[in-house]
């Protein structure tokens, strides 16, 4: 089978094939490789996407696509954040703006096809899906509008659909330039009369959810014909709780880590629009570098503490099976970008072909692994920021001993759903930075905390961490963190050390933040 090609687009910087080209599939004897590529990726460059999976990978490998929703510009205004203004629009007794919203998601999904797939046949089909969805949108909050409510379970029906088009179109894309690609939604891959059991309590999900989600992801994906290639929607559901309460924002990096996981992936692949992890924040730190290898628990150390470039719940997925993750630049297809796994891989021109070395659990020097190379210094890996921190410090009324008062502080926290970021603690006074979810919630559990002593609450405030591997072995590494912001004048209200000795935090007031992460960076990292 044959498909004419258009000529390059301008939504692509690479060269277009023209004339026919063969059908291009997967090929059941490659290696399984997830690919997941991020919204405004979908939304900028849907052509190096398929110059991504076709060129560069199926010859290789077989590819399984997953895609978070569409942005033109970036996630703020993309399709998610407009859905869940649409949400807050239809409860409104007489707002008709949702029915805005959602006529503009269906006609920017139609325009971005219109302009880069070339085959009529193609094309209708994919508006008709698009109508389609749409519509039964509109129906979904048509109705919750005339009862007034959404629950936290219609939410994720509605955000969903933001991965239904974004899949529908990279699917219809893909196709057009001549990639044998399949659509698959996730909207109800686990059965819901199970899900009462997949929570240790009301926030956490249980191992056993997870294998369970893996083992469907893959029994789904093998019900394909071998040779198709999946685009499958970031989002899955139902998943106790809610997707947006129990897992949050940015859910697609973890749905493809389970499936990555489910198939046994050779890796799994993020491609951003970021090269890879940096030794910081690359908006905050101008001076940052990119970072060519790091372990799992620095990345989940940096995700967790404000690095914004997996979802936190990704990590522990993958490590347990030892797939490695990488970050690419969907602008950059031909650079290697960061590898994160558990030992550094040996260095080879193709990045698939970079096969990390089993770990023997010895805390050896991975500098073994670039023998001939110039010695790699001892630095931290990255130092990183985390907004919207609130400090509680509660000094006992030694009523309680100080097992007794610590289980009452957590059991408070627990009941009033507040997750604890860092903690520092006496005998009987505790320092805990929280993360502002709910400034009602803070100010309820302040009030409950009153009963074991006195307690100052402060908002407006950072987490700052140094994360790395090397740091267990550094002597001085926090004197010169803390002598270091000492002398650029920041005040520290708090510090913390990771009990896996690869981070040390402090808390400092949020207009200090960025300097002091530059500070850091500048002192700490050559
Ligand atoms: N240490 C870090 N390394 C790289 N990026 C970081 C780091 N810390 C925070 N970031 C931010 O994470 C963002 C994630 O990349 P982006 O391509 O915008 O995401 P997506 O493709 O998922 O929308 C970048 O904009 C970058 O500024
Ligand atoms: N579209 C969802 C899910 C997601 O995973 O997004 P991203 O891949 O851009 O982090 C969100 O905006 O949260």
């Amino acid at each position: 089978m044959t498909i004419e090609q258009p000529p390059s687009s301008p939504l692509s910087p690479f060269p277009t094939r023209t004339g026919p080209v063969h059908l291009q599939t997967n090929n059941p004897k490659f290696p399984w490789l997830v690919q997941k590529f991020g919204g405004t990726s979908v939304g900028k460059l849907p052509l190096g996407i398929v110059e991504v999976v076709n060129r560069k990978y199926l010859p290789t490998n077989r590819v399984a696509i997953v895609c978070s929703a569409r942005s033109t510009e970036s996630k703020e205004l993309g399709t998610t954040n407009r859905l869940l203004r649409a949400a807050e629009e239809a409860i409104k007794a007489e707002s008709t703006e949702w029915v805005d919203i959602i006529e503009g998601i269906q006609e920017s999904h139609i325009a971005a096809a219109r302009e880069v797939v070339k085959a009529r046949a193609i094309f209708d089909e994919f508006r008709v899906e698009v109508e389609r969805e749409c519509r039964s949108l509109r129906g979904f909050l048509g109705a919750a509008q005339i009862i007034n409510e959404i629950s936290p379970r219609s939410k994720d029906v509605i955000i969903g659909t933001g991965e239904k088009l974004s899949c529908m179109f990279m699917t219809a894309v893909l196709r057009d330039r001549g990639v044998d690609a399949e659509y698959i939604s996730l909207e109800n891959i686990l059965p819901p009369n199970h899900l009462p059991t997949y929570t240790a309590n009301s926030k956490t999900l249980t191992p056993s959810f997870y294998k369970t989600l893996a083992t469907l992801l893959e029994f789904r994906i093998r019900s394909l014909p071998a040779h198709k290639v999946p685009v499958i929607t970031g989002f899955f559901s139902p998943v106790p709780g809610s997707l947006l309460t129990t897992i949050g924002r940015g859910y697609t990096d973890l749905c493809a880590a389970l499936l990555s996981v489910s198939l046994k992936a050779q890796e799994l692949q993020i491609w951003k629009e970021v090269d890879g992890i940096f030794t910081a924040d690359p908006r905050k730190v101008p001076a940052a570098r990119l970072v060519s290898f790091i372990t799992p628990e620095e990345a989940a150390e940096l995700t967790y503490y404000g690095s914004e470039v997996l979802h936190p719940l990704t990590m522990e997925q993958v490590v347990t099976v030892g797939i490695p993750v990488r970050i690419l630049n969907v602008w950059k297809p031909y650079s290697s970008g960061t590898i994160i796994c558990a030992k550094k891989p040996t260095k080879a021109a193709h990045p698939l072909t970079l096969t990390p070395p089993v770990s023997d659990g010895e805390d050896d020097d991975d500098d073994e692994y670039f023998e001939g190379e110039e010695k790699e210094k001892k630095l931290p890996t990255a130092v990183t920021m985390k907004k919207d921190i609130h400090l509680l410090t509660i000094h006992s009324n030694r009523k309680s001993l100080s097992h007794g008062f610590l289980a009452s502080v957590f059991q408070t926290l627990d009941q009033h759903e507040l997750a604890i970021d860092l903690i520092s603690t006496s005998e009987v006074h505790v320092s805990l930075a929280l993360l502002n979810t709910s400034p009602h919630a803070i100010a309820a559990a302040v009030e409950a905390l009153e009963v074991y002593g006195s307690v100052d609450a402060r908002g407006g405030l950072c987490i700052v961490s140094l994360v790395g591997r090397h740091m267990k072995h550094m002597v001085g590494v926090a004197g010169r963190m803390f002598t270091s912001l000492a002398e650029a004048g920041v005040n520290v209200e708090m510090i913390s050390q990771g009990a896996s000795e690869i981070g040390i935090s402090c808390v400092v007031r949020e207009e200090a933040a960025v300097g002091a992460v530059n500070i850091l960076h500048a002192k700490l990292f050559w």
